[in-house]
């Protein structure tokens, strides 16, 4: 009888236990509480408070089904108070009926009123946590190295901060209402012990056994719910891939291509989510329709053995059946939100995936701040890799002097770009140095560097704001004659004068797009706003009309005035003003010095200016 008994406890128990590994196994998530642990306790009060109004309830029930069926024999607790409250010594049974149930009136509302706090404040807990988790993953995505983007999926990213932490919120909720639940559950179980201890046993056996089979489709739903997360990653990065490169799938005509992909992934999504549908749907209809045939056969039973003979009386077999009524359903919920949480591993290990990034690929800062460029920016023997398998720059030596410009030139993927991408620390040598007046640049304070840089790269980001915003963009505290000032010397103040709100027009996504001329001159009024010491540029290599090549150019050639600039050119005009040319071909310095120098020597400068003169 026991090892019977206990076998189906045992296995709501491990269910419990296991959402307790589940906390366990996301320290993670859960330290989050720490900073906001009033809300957490006060929800779990209120549920607390609200399952002791519910124990009050079932003895209400009892003392006023009693009232209604024996109305001449009052009914006695073990609590004085409550007893007085009952009015057990009135002798008329009428006012005893008519106390009881504006007590059980009153409780029931408390207890409700309890319920409803309980719940908002689980809600507020849970949207506090999810607003933390998002929070430090902002934190984590700022102070990684750029390199964890490249082997990143962004919609894997954006999966992850949205769908997945709103999973992540529901799972808590689930637990909050597990809590809830089990403390009802305690009080019910009391409750039916206390009527009669023979019917509480056979009832739970029963329903027991009907637990450990509807149990055993959690592993089930487990396993499904990683596969769900995978496809839900999957189909998101697709998706966002085909939004952002929607202009290129037109310009190849890659329709086609492009459905075949997103349908598939839609419908593996569709297909692992029916998986877990068709086990996790069956769990509560099952169920309610077991449930029931054991209720009504229990009813029997009791009636026949324990009221007739006199063993029970019908008062409390009519409460005993009411509370065993509204247990089942709280049983069952224990079960199926314990299979829900189950749901949320997945969800739980992209989230954790986050928040413990790779100690190698956070950004080391340094501590020395950066005054200014007094000498030059000097590279030492430097290799550098994007992987481990191929070095994309090597054995770099190379000076670059203060208020010189510095022209790097070479074919495309020669590796001109990350060159100039090592200065600002947006990588890291793999192998060697680069010093600034003789300091490692890992060892200078990276905000202090980089505002003294400004980069004008031919992907300039414009973001969804005015103009005024844009060309303000990291320049905080510019006023708007200074902007204006900025747009000017850009030459991009005719055109933004043009537009329907001037500089209050609201560009990118959801406003004015710009063509590529402009775009690079609003990216040049944002760098002539900062005012640097050291100017990167990176020349456009697509072709722009002769009017906003000029008008760039002329623009160029007043924002670098009196500052360091390394230029990565694609002209040959650029090249003839620069003070030193550097030649690059797959990741080699294989010639430098003075423009007029090298043509002299008839080498890989010779050759490019020849071929570009052939074109020309
Ligand atoms: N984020 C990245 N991850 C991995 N490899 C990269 C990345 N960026 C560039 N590369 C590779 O590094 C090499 C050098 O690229 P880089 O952009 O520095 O060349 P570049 O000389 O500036 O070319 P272009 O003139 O076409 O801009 C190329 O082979 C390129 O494929």
């Amino acid at each position: 009888m026991h090892v019977k008994l206990s076998k189906p406890v045992q296995n709501i128990l491990k269910n419990l236990v296991k959402t307790t590994k589940f906390w366990q196994e996301n320290y993670l998530i859960l330290r989050e509480f720490k900073h906001f642990p009033k809300i957490a306790a006060i929800a779990l009060l209120f549920s607390f408070i609200a399952a002791i109004f519910e124990g009050l309830n079932v003895t209400l029930l009892a003392a006023f089904l009693q009232n209604l069926t024996t109305p001449n024999v009052p009914f006695q607790t073990k609590f004085e108070l409550l007893n007085t409250l009952l009015g057990a010594d009135d002798p008329l049974p009428l006012n005893r009926l008519y106390r009881v149930s504006f007590l059980l009136f009153v409780s029931a509302w408390i207890r409700s009123g309890l319920n409803y706090l309980a719940q908002f404040y689980t809600e507020i807990t849970q949207l506090t946590l999810v607003d933390r988790l998002r929070k430090q993953i902002f934190e984590k995505l700022q102070s990684v190295k750029i390199g964890y983007f490249n082997n990143t999926k962004s919609g894997e990213l954006i999966n992850t901060i949205t769908t997945e932490l709103e999973k992540l919120k529901q799972a808590f909720g689930d637990a909050a209402f597990l809590f809830s639940r089990t403390l009802n559950a305690v009080v019910y179980l009391t409750s039916m012990f206390w009527i009669s201890w023979q019917l509480s046993i056979i009832s739970l056996m029963l329903f027991s056994l009907l637990a450990v089979g509807l149990s055993t489709l959690n592993s089930r739903v487990r396993e499904a719910s990683f596969d769900v997360t995978k496809a839900n990653n999957n189909f998101t990065s697709i998706a966002i891939e085909f939004i952002n490169g929607i202009r290129t799938v037109h310009a190849f005509s890659t329709e086609d291509f492009e459905r075949k992909r997103y349908y598939n992934a839609s419908l593996k999504l569709v297909n692992h989510s029916k998986k877990i549908a068709s086990v996790w749907m069956i769990v509560k209809p099952l169920a309610e329709a077991l449930a029931t045939t054991i209720l009504v056969a229990m009813i029997v039973l009791a009636f026949t053995v324990f009221v007739t003979k006199g063993l029970l009386q019908t008062a409390f077999l009519l409460t005993f059946f009411f509370v065993l009524f509204r247990l089942v359903p709280i049983i069952q919920d224990i079960n199926g939100v314990a299979t829900h949480i189950s749901t949320m591993y997945g969800s739980s290990e992209v989230v954790k995936k986050l928040l413990e990034i790779d100690e190698l690929q956070y950004f080391h800062n340094g501590h020395i701040e950066f005054s200014g460029l007094k000498r030059s920016i000097e590279f030492v023997s430097v290799d550098f890799g994007y992987d481990s398998e191929s070095l994309v720059l090597s054995n770099i030596r190379l000076m670059i002097e203060r208020g010189r410009m510095t022209a790097l030139v070479g074919a495309s993927g020669a590796g001109k770009t990350t060159l100039a991408d090592l200065i600002p620390r947006f990588y890291d040598p793999t192998r060697g140095h680069v010093f600034i007046d003789g300091v490692d640049l890992q060892h200078l304070e990276i905000k202090s560097l980089r505002r003294k840089i400004a980069v004008v790269s031919q992907d300039t980001f414009i973001f969804n704001t005015s103009v005024l915003n844009n060309i303000a963009y990291g320049s905080e505290g510019a006023t708007d004659e200074e902007i204006y000032k900025a747009a000017q010397l850009a030459n991009a103040l005719e055109f933004i004068q043009e537009m329907p709100e001037g500089f209050n027009t609201q560009l990118g996504d959801r406003g004015v797009r710009l063509s590529g001329g402009q775009r690079q001159r609003i990216a040049i009024a944002r760098a002539l706003l900062r005012n640097p010491e050291i100017l990167i540029l990176d020349e456009a290599t697509s072709a722009l009309d002769t009017v906003s090549e000029k008008l760039i150019q002329e623009s160029i050639e007043k924002l670098s005035v009196g500052r360091t600039v390394i230029v990565i050119a694609h002209r040959l005009s650029t090249i003839v003003r620069a003070d030193k040319v550097v030649v690059l071909e797959q990741g080699q310095i294989v010639e430098q010095g003075g423009y007029q120098e090298l043509l002299d020597i008839k080498g890989k400068l010779w050759k490019y200016h020849q071929m570009q003169h052939q074109l020309n």
